[in-house]
Protein backbone atom coordinates (compact mmCIF):
# COMPACT_ATOMS: atom_id res chain seq x y z
CA UNK A 1 0.00 0.00 0.00
CA UNK A 2 2.84 2.27 1.19
CA UNK A 3 6.22 1.97 0.19
CA UNK A 4 9.11 4.72 1.51
CA UNK A 5 12.55 4.72 -0.13
CA UNK A 6 15.37 7.28 1.17
CA UNK A 7 13.30 9.60 2.95
CA UNK A 8 14.37 12.75 4.24
CA UNK A 9 13.10 15.26 5.72
CA UNK A 10 13.92 18.76 6.87
CA UNK A 11 12.42 22.43 7.94
CA UNK A 12 14.81 25.12 6.49
CA UNK A 13 18.31 23.86 7.08
CA UNK A 14 18.02 21.31 9.56
CA UNK A 15 17.46 17.67 8.56
CA UNK A 16 15.25 15.78 10.84
CA UNK A 17 14.45 12.45 8.79
CA UNK A 18 17.50 10.65 7.75
CA UNK A 19 17.49 7.78 4.99
CA UNK A 20 14.15 6.36 6.09
CA UNK A 21 12.67 2.98 4.16
CA UNK A 22 8.89 1.33 5.25
CA UNK A 23 7.10 -0.23 3.83
CA UNK A 24 3.45 -0.89 5.19
CA UNK A 25 1.45 -3.93 3.22
CA UNK A 26 -2.42 -3.48 2.26
CA UNK A 27 -4.67 -4.52 5.08
CA UNK A 28 -1.78 -3.84 7.70
CA UNK A 29 -1.55 -2.30 11.02
CA UNK A 30 2.27 -1.16 11.12
CA UNK A 31 3.80 0.82 13.71
CA UNK A 32 6.46 3.51 14.22
CA UNK A 33 7.59 3.96 18.33
CA UNK A 34 10.00 6.32 19.30
CA UNK A 35 10.74 8.86 22.03
CA UNK A 36 9.84 12.70 21.95
CA UNK A 37 11.07 14.54 19.23
CA UNK A 38 12.69 11.54 17.22
CA UNK A 39 10.83 12.68 13.89
CA UNK A 40 7.41 10.75 14.81
CA UNK A 41 5.21 13.71 12.88
CA UNK A 42 7.35 14.48 10.66
CA UNK A 43 6.96 11.41 8.95
CA UNK A 44 3.43 11.52 9.53
CA UNK A 45 3.71 15.21 7.82
CA UNK A 46 5.97 13.81 4.88
CA UNK A 47 3.31 11.32 3.92
CA UNK A 48 0.79 14.01 3.69
CA UNK A 49 2.56 16.65 2.01
CA UNK A 50 2.42 19.15 4.68
CA UNK A 51 4.63 21.89 6.06
CA UNK A 52 8.12 19.70 5.83
CA UNK A 53 10.07 19.53 2.65
CA UNK A 54 11.20 15.85 1.67
CA UNK A 55 13.78 14.06 -0.95
CA UNK A 56 13.17 10.85 -1.62
CA UNK A 57 10.54 8.30 -2.85
CA UNK A 58 7.05 8.00 -1.55
CA UNK A 59 4.72 5.26 -3.37
CA UNK A 60 1.01 4.57 -2.79
CA UNK A 61 0.10 1.24 -4.62
CA UNK A 62 3.26 1.58 -6.78
CA UNK A 63 2.42 5.46 -7.67
CA UNK A 64 5.13 8.08 -7.00
CA UNK A 65 2.92 10.38 -5.03
CA UNK A 66 6.61 12.28 -3.65
CA UNK A 67 5.80 15.67 -5.44
CA UNK A 68 1.66 15.77 -5.47
CA UNK A 69 -0.22 18.40 -3.29
CA UNK A 70 -1.68 17.47 0.09
CA UNK A 71 -5.26 17.45 -1.38
CA UNK A 72 -4.50 15.09 -4.05
CA UNK A 73 -2.53 12.57 -1.68
CA UNK A 74 -6.34 12.78 0.14
CA UNK A 75 -8.19 12.28 -2.61
CA UNK A 76 -5.87 9.15 -3.77
CA UNK A 77 -6.93 7.55 -0.35
CA UNK A 78 -4.73 9.06 2.87
CA UNK A 79 -5.81 10.82 5.57
CA UNK A 80 -4.46 11.74 9.04
CA UNK A 81 -5.58 12.04 12.29
CA UNK A 82 -3.53 14.14 13.84
CA UNK A 83 -1.41 14.44 16.97
CA UNK A 84 -3.56 16.57 19.27
CA UNK A 85 -6.71 16.27 17.67
CA UNK A 86 -6.82 19.64 16.15
CA UNK A 87 -11.06 19.81 16.46
CA UNK A 88 -12.91 22.98 16.28
CA UNK A 89 -14.10 23.16 20.04
CA UNK A 90 -17.03 25.47 19.07
CA UNK A 91 -18.35 23.47 16.60
CA UNK A 92 -20.72 20.38 16.86
CA UNK A 93 -19.64 16.97 16.21
CA UNK A 94 -21.66 16.55 13.37
CA UNK A 95 -20.53 20.16 11.63
CA UNK A 96 -16.71 18.80 13.14
CA UNK A 97 -17.03 15.36 10.96
CA UNK A 98 -18.06 17.27 7.90
CA UNK A 99 -14.82 19.13 7.83
CA UNK A 100 -13.04 15.78 6.48
CA UNK A 101 -15.98 15.64 3.62
CA UNK A 102 -15.67 16.88 0.43
CA UNK A 103 -17.94 19.62 -0.13
CA UNK A 104 -17.76 19.66 -3.76
CA UNK A 105 -19.26 16.18 -3.99
CA UNK A 106 -22.72 14.86 -3.82
CA UNK A 107 -24.71 15.13 -0.71
CA UNK A 108 -25.45 10.95 -1.70
CA UNK A 109 -21.29 11.01 -1.08
CA UNK A 110 -21.53 12.77 2.01
CA UNK A 111 -24.19 10.74 4.02
CA UNK A 112 -22.90 7.51 2.69
CA UNK A 113 -19.85 9.53 4.66
CA UNK A 114 -21.86 9.72 8.13
CA UNK A 115 -23.51 6.56 7.95
CA UNK A 116 -20.01 5.05 7.35
CA UNK A 117 -18.71 6.93 10.58
CA UNK A 118 -21.70 6.19 12.55
CA UNK A 119 -22.09 2.27 12.02
CA UNK A 120 -18.14 2.64 13.52
CA UNK A 121 -18.60 5.25 16.39
CA UNK A 122 -22.06 5.18 17.18
CA UNK A 123 -21.29 7.26 20.13
CA UNK A 124 -20.90 9.91 17.93
CA UNK A 125 -24.37 10.07 16.47
CA UNK A 126 -25.54 10.53 20.11
CA UNK A 127 -23.20 13.29 20.60
CA UNK A 128 -23.56 15.07 17.36
CA UNK A 129 -25.24 18.52 18.05
CA UNK A 130 -23.06 19.19 21.09
CA UNK A 131 -19.85 21.19 20.80
CA UNK A 132 -16.73 19.68 20.42
CA UNK A 133 -14.90 20.88 22.90
CA UNK A 134 -17.38 19.99 25.40
CA UNK A 135 -16.79 16.19 25.32
CA UNK A 136 -14.10 13.88 27.27
CA UNK A 137 -10.17 13.44 25.81
CA UNK A 138 -11.39 10.05 24.72
CA UNK A 139 -14.63 11.33 22.52
CA UNK A 140 -12.55 14.10 21.36
CA UNK A 141 -10.18 11.24 19.89
CA UNK A 142 -13.24 9.62 18.05
CA UNK A 143 -14.37 12.72 16.52
CA UNK A 144 -10.80 13.10 15.11
CA UNK A 145 -10.74 9.66 14.18
CA UNK A 146 -14.42 9.95 12.61
CA UNK A 147 -13.39 13.01 10.52
CA UNK A 148 -10.47 11.61 8.93
CA UNK A 149 -12.99 8.88 8.24
CA UNK A 150 -15.33 11.16 6.24
CA UNK A 151 -13.41 10.41 3.25
CA UNK A 152 -13.09 6.70 3.23
CA UNK A 153 -9.76 6.23 3.58
CA UNK A 154 -7.96 3.20 1.98
CA UNK A 155 -4.54 4.64 4.50
CA UNK A 156 -4.86 6.40 7.82
CA UNK A 157 -2.25 7.44 9.34
CA UNK A 158 -2.73 8.13 13.23
CA UNK A 159 -0.27 10.49 15.15
CA UNK A 160 0.00 9.60 19.08
CA UNK A 161 -3.72 8.88 19.18
CA UNK A 162 -3.42 7.71 22.92
CA UNK A 163 -1.69 10.85 24.23
CA UNK A 164 -2.91 11.92 27.57
CA UNK A 165 -5.87 9.53 27.21
CA UNK A 166 -6.81 7.10 30.69
CA UNK A 167 -5.88 3.61 30.46
CA UNK A 168 -9.93 2.29 29.40
CA UNK A 169 -10.38 4.80 26.57
CA UNK A 170 -6.82 3.54 25.41
CA UNK A 171 -7.98 -0.18 25.23
CA UNK A 172 -11.43 1.76 23.78
CA UNK A 173 -9.80 2.97 20.67
CA UNK A 174 -7.30 0.15 19.86
CA UNK A 175 -10.53 -2.06 19.92
CA UNK A 176 -11.68 0.44 16.80
CA UNK A 177 -7.98 -1.18 14.88
CA UNK A 178 -9.64 -4.80 14.06
CA UNK A 179 -12.74 -3.16 12.85
CA UNK A 180 -10.92 -0.56 10.33
CA UNK A 181 -9.11 -3.16 9.17
CA UNK A 182 -12.13 -5.71 8.32
CA UNK A 183 -13.65 -2.42 6.47
CA UNK A 184 -10.19 -2.62 4.33
CA UNK A 185 -8.60 0.48 6.09
CA UNK A 186 -4.66 0.13 5.88
CA UNK A 187 -3.41 1.25 9.13
CA UNK A 188 0.36 3.59 9.72
CA UNK A 189 0.74 4.96 13.49
CA UNK A 190 3.26 6.40 15.22
CA UNK A 191 3.24 6.81 19.27
CA UNK A 192 5.44 7.01 22.20
CA UNK A 193 3.24 4.67 23.85
CA UNK A 194 4.72 0.83 23.19
CA UNK A 195 2.70 -1.56 24.61
CA UNK A 196 -0.66 0.06 23.20
CA UNK A 197 0.57 0.68 19.16
CA UNK A 198 3.00 -2.64 18.96
CA UNK A 199 0.98 -4.92 21.00
CA UNK A 200 -2.20 -4.71 18.31
CA UNK A 201 0.39 -3.92 15.15
CA UNK A 202 1.26 -6.58 12.56
CA UNK A 203 4.66 -5.46 12.04
CA UNK A 204 6.88 -2.11 13.91
CA UNK A 205 9.86 0.03 13.46
CA UNK A 206 11.51 1.31 15.85
CA UNK A 207 12.79 5.56 15.03
CA UNK A 208 15.64 7.09 16.90
CA UNK A 209 16.55 10.63 16.05
CA UNK A 210 15.00 10.74 12.96
CA UNK A 211 16.37 7.57 11.93
CA UNK A 212 14.59 3.60 11.76
CA UNK A 213 16.72 1.51 13.56
CA UNK A 214 14.73 -1.56 13.96
CA UNK A 215 11.92 -3.21 12.65
CA UNK A 216 10.45 -6.71 13.47
CA UNK A 217 7.14 -8.20 14.04
CA UNK A 218 5.33 -6.27 16.94
CA UNK A 219 6.10 -9.66 18.97
CA UNK A 220 9.34 -10.03 18.53
CA UNK A 221 10.76 -5.74 18.85
CA UNK A 222 8.14 -6.01 22.25
CA UNK A 223 10.83 -8.61 24.05
CA UNK A 224 13.75 -7.50 22.40
CA UNK A 225 16.53 -5.72 24.46
CA UNK A 226 17.29 -3.31 21.73
CA UNK A 227 13.82 -1.66 22.64
CA UNK A 228 14.18 -1.73 26.10
CA UNK A 229 17.55 0.41 25.50
CA UNK A 230 16.03 3.10 23.43
CA UNK A 231 13.51 4.35 25.63
CA UNK A 232 15.00 3.56 28.91
CA UNK A 233 18.67 4.50 27.34
CA UNK A 234 20.57 1.36 29.02
N1 LIG B 1 7.89 23.04 12.10
C1 LIG B 1 9.12 22.73 12.54
N2 LIG B 1 10.20 23.53 12.29
C2 LIG B 1 11.43 23.18 12.72
N3 LIG B 1 11.73 22.05 13.41
C3 LIG B 1 10.70 21.23 13.68
C4 LIG B 1 9.36 21.50 13.26
N4 LIG B 1 8.56 20.49 13.69
C5 LIG B 1 9.39 19.61 14.33
N5 LIG B 1 10.66 20.05 14.32
C6 LIG B 1 11.83 19.35 14.89
O1 LIG B 1 11.92 18.08 14.25
C7 LIG B 1 12.32 17.09 15.18
C8 LIG B 1 11.32 15.95 15.18
O2 LIG B 1 10.08 16.43 15.68
P1 LIG B 1 8.72 15.61 15.55
O3 LIG B 1 7.60 16.50 16.04
O4 LIG B 1 8.60 15.04 14.20
O5 LIG B 1 8.99 14.45 16.61
P2 LIG B 1 7.97 13.47 17.33
O6 LIG B 1 8.66 12.15 17.41
O7 LIG B 1 6.65 13.52 16.64
O8 LIG B 1 7.87 14.08 18.77
P3 LIG B 1 6.59 14.31 19.72
O9 LIG B 1 6.36 12.98 20.33
O10 LIG B 1 7.09 15.34 20.69
O11 LIG B 1 5.47 14.80 18.84
C9 LIG B 1 12.46 17.78 16.53
O12 LIG B 1 13.82 18.09 16.72
C10 LIG B 1 11.65 19.05 16.36
O13 LIG B 1 12.16 20.08 17.16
Amino acid sequence: MLTIEGLYGRYGDVTVLHDISLTVERGSFVSVVGVNGAGKTSLMKSIMGVEIKTHGKIRLEGEDISNWPTHRRVEAGITMVPEGRRLFPYMSVKENLEMGSYPSRSRKYRREGFDFVYSLLPKLKEREKQPAGSLSGGEQQMVALGRALMSRPRLLLLDEPFLGLAPIVVRQIRSLIPKLKNQGITLLMVEQNVASSLGESDWGYVMVNGSLVFEGKADDLLRSRDLHGVYLGV
